[in-house]
């Protein structure tokens, strides 16, 4: 699997994105700078890691979708490319418009740091494969922003459609919409999600509840290994 992860000024999670990625696929992810104009050739997943690109100022990765390199992310999505991004980079897709919807203040207006459990919606995904269908895993969740909203039409396509691929169980701490923790782009090819399984691939630090979604990954492009 042929992957690169973008780094924007104040992201925070693109290492440990590297070494969850590198785990399953022995190689190191292409970084790239949000300022860089081009893609690499024949990369099969884009990564729009965690943090707080330009310091969360305007709305959560509202600054971070203006960037040159999002551009060139948009059109390997049109050309049916896949990308993955996590909370802050979850935010990034919703405001560059890749996905539906968005990620509002958590209910409490506090920044959550925690622990959270997640049922797998689908399991016939590139990101949700290495899991049974209706899994329950674990992973963490860190953000002041992780409050799914979207309208009722949108909602009602994303249930309908079935790409709402994670969904939150036990008590509903963000507020997010019907529980909502991940969705899929109609080609299930991009997906968001606040919880970061990337911190989650070690059993020593966080346990290993995040590996099935890399390693679902890393097997959905073995020919390109
Ligand atoms: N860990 C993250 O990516 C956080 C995202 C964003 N800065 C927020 O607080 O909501």
């Amino acid at each position: 699997m042929k992957a690169a992860i973008i780094v924007f000024p104040g992201t925070n999670r693109e290492r440990d994105m590297a070494i969850a990625l590198e785990r399953v696929t022995g190689r190191k992810p292409a970084m790239l700078w949000h300022r860089d104009t081009a893609l690499p050739q024949g990369l099969d997943l884009v990564v729009l890691p965690g943090g707080f690109s330009y310091g969360d100022y305007l709305r959560c990765g509202a600054m971070a979708a203006q960037s040159p390199l999002m551009a060139e992310v948009k059109g390997f999505a049109a050309r049916g490319g896949h990308v993955l991004g996590v909370c802050n980079g979850f935010q990034m897709l919703c405001e560059a418009g890749l996905l539906p919807g968005a990620l509002l203040k958590n209910a409490s207006l506090r920044f959550l740091a925690m622990d959270c459990t997640m049922k797998v919606e689908r399991a016939d995904t590139a990101y949700t494969r290495g899991y049974q269908q209706g899994q329950e895993f674990r992973a963490t969740m860190a953000h002041g922003d992780g409050n799914y909203f979207c309208d009722d039409e949108t909602l009602a396509r994303l249930e309908g459609e079935r790409l709402v691929s994670l969904r939150y169980t036990g008590e509903n701490r963000n507020g997010s919409i019907n529980s909502i923790a991940g969705i899929l782009s109609p080609n299930l090819r991009v997906m968001g999600m606040m919880p970061h399984p990337e911190n989650c691939v070690d059993p020593l630090v966080g346990g290993e509840d995040g590996l099935p979604m890399f390693q679902g990954l890393a097997d959905s492009f073995l020919t390109a290994a």
